[in-house]
């Protein structure tokens, strides 16, 4: 069986992703990895160059999959503070839709058997659209950006405006949306984890995947099950919520 878990940055993909991958024995791809990794290898080239090279070295990844899903791990030996820089990096390279293309299918071509756990925006619409189970996060637009401001705080010791932050969501984030709205339409288990810590995303997500792999079985169109909030669309009681909408000049469901 493989499992895609999509959601916009911060939800709990990689922490959830690896952890049910341990619980399975399953090996997890974090597809954001990927994009730090080639953003680190190929830092100083434009986005262009950077897709020749991938195209070149595509095959060479594809057939030696053992190897790259190792190396991909480098990026975490990075000091914080070009890991965050990186992170930027990556946020570019993955506006490029051929160089998403072909990490799209470096992933696919070593999914193609099963026993994996794949994170990403896009996971389940374009990397493994055949997974047999796909889990969707969410989270409000305010919780994003707090635990964005937690995360470069906590874990790298930078202390970066929330209105940077907010910022950099809206630039590098928003465009992804398209991808997660279109996933909660599919297949799907729906985890809005604004108000869940995420050990119980963690706990709900083990349990629930038992009761979503029965259903698979049983009745696969009707199968969608939603969890945290009541699934809404709704702008309405945020501030922040509102001016994203107003920012973006579209409608911004955020699930609540
Ligand atoms: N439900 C949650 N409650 C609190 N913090 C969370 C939650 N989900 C994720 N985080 C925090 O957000 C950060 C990013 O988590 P991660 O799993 O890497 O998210 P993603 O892969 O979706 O970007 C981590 O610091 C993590 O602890
Ligand atoms: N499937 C994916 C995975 C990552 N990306 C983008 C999103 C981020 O800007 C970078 C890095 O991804 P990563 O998941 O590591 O970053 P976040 O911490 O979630 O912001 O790549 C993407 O566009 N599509």
């Amino acid at each position: 069986m493989n499992i895609t878990i999509d959601g916009l940055c911060v939800v709990g993909k990689s922490v959830v992703g690896r952890r049910l991958a341990k619980q399975l024995g399953y090996i997890f791809i974090d597809s954001g990895l990927l994009y730090r990794y080639f953003s680190l290898t190929y830092f100083y080239l434009t986005n262009e160059q950077i897709q020749t090279k991938l195209i070149t070295q595509k095959k060479e990844i594809i057939k030696n999959p053992l190897f790259y899903l190792k190396e991909f791990n480098i990026v975490y030996n990075l000091d914080k503070s070009t890991y965050i820089l990186n992170r930027k990096r990556a946020a570019q390279l993955a506006k490029n839709n051929e160089i998403r293309k072909v990490i799209n299918e470096i992933i696919k071509a070593f999914t193609s058997s099963k026993g994996f756990v794949v994170a990403g925006r896009d996971a389940s619409i374009n990397i493994i659209p055949d997974a047999d189970i796909k889990i969707v996060l969410t989270a409000d637009l305010t919780t994003h950006v707090a635990r964005r401001y937690l995360e470069n705080y906590d874990d790298y010791g930078k202390n970066i405006p929330y209105f940077d932050i907010k910022k950099d969501f809206l630039l590098h984030d928003l465009h992804s949306y398209k991808f997660i709205e279109d996933a909660t339409k599919v297949l799907t288990l729906v985890i809005n984890t604004t108000r869940m810590t995420i050990d119980q995303v963690s706990l709900l997500d083990q349990l629930e995947f038992y009761l979503c792999k029965l259903s698979v079985k049983s009745e696969r169109a009707s199968n969608r099950i939603l969890f945290g909030h009541s699934f809404s669309f709704h702008n309405t009681n945020s501030h922040s919520a509102n001016s994203a909408t107003s920012l973006m000049g579209v409608g911004y469901p955020w699930y609540s």
